[in-house]
């Protein structure tokens, strides 16, 4: 083993002067715990190099100050408690703290019907930093659902009036015979389009708020959309989607709208940005809307 000091580079001057906005780690690997259900993350640490004549920070002191965040449940004041850290041991060399967090929230999801439940996962990012201001968090979320065009649903119809127009020409009609007319593939000759959809919201949080409110989140979007995707289904959760999905036709346009007033709702929110992806099955492009409140491009 060596026994001579350690050479320490990083405290020695540098030869070319200069601060840099952002120096740390990307991609660490994190244990995490969000929503009670522990995941595997990844952080990117940095701080603010604002002394222009040192060499370099001390990246082990932000690695090393992480483990505060692995057994316990991700919170605002937790993430504070970590940039704090950073400053500190970065005196006179930092005035500003940064940490994101990425990874995917597990959430149990029930059936819409029957008592089954199973999992989910959520992509988030949480950016957060720490400055002369305070503490600054924006959330990013992933949600996706099913959306079902509403102008294919109404060309649809309009096909199944042509063709009852058709099939019942001999009069008078009975009820018998339109009931087992509806039942058959031809009182349903035409379906709308439909497909797997994205919410992506960033949300500026309350950092005065202690817990992270990605469960609120989910639920506010699920509900405000209706036609979450499912997890474990059998027949009766099915028919129960396909009502849902004929219930809740959205352009992107609908849908973006739909989320803006329910985050609108939302409290301990201070701004957003939301967009919105239908990777359309008519098309082989996505039709897309954004929306904003109180939002500035970082
Ligand atoms: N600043 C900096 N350090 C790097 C970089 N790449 C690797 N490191 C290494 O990160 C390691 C940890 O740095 P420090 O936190 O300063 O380690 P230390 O000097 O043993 O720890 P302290 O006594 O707390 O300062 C060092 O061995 C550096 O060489 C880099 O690009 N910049």
């Amino acid at each position: 083993m060596n026994k001579q000091p350690l050479e320490d580079i990083a405290a020695s001057p540098s030869t070319r002067l200069g601060t840099l906005s952002w120096v740390g780690m990307e991609g660490i690997a994190l244990p995490l715990k969000v929503a009670g259900q522990a995941i595997a993350a990844r952080a990117s640490a940095g701080v603010s190099l604002d002394d222009p004549t040192a060499r370099g920070i001390h990246m082990s002191r932000l690695y090393l100050a992480l483990a505060e965040l692995e057994d316990q449940e991700l919170s605002l004041p937790l993430v504070a408690a970590v940039l704090d850290a950073f400053l500190e041991s970065h005196e006179g060399l930092a005035k500003r703290a940064f940490l994101d967090l990425e990874g995917e929230a597990l959430l149990r999801r029930p059936a819409l019907i029957s008592p089954l439940s199973g999992w989910k996962t959520y992509p988030f990012t949480l950016r957060c930093r720490r400055d002369a201001q305070g503490l600054h968090a924006i959330l990013e979320l992933s949600v996706g659902y099913s959306s079902t065009c509403p102008c294919s649903a109404a060309l649809a119809r309009q096909l199944i009036q042509q063709a009852f127009d058709e099939d019942f020409t001999e009069m008078p009609v009975t009820r018998e015979s339109v009931r087992a007319w509806l039942g058959s593939d031809q009182g349903v000759l035409a379906t709308p389009h439909s497909q797997r959809s994205q919410a992506h919201l960033a949300v500026r949080l309350d950092a005065g708020r202690d817990a992270l409110p990605l469960l609120a989140l989910v639920d506010r979007v699920e509900r405000a959309l209706g036609t979450a995707l499912q997890t474990a289904v059998k027949r009766v959760d099915e028919q129960a989607f396909a009502l849902a999905n004929g219930q809740n036709l959205m352009f992107c346009e609908d849908a973006a709208r739909r989320l803006h007033h329910a985050l609108r709702d939302q409290p301990g929110l201070e701004g957003f940005s939301l967009r919105v992806v239908h990777a359309e099955s008519l098309h082989a492009h996505d039709a897309v809307a954004r929306s904003q409140w109180n939002w500035q491009e970082a």
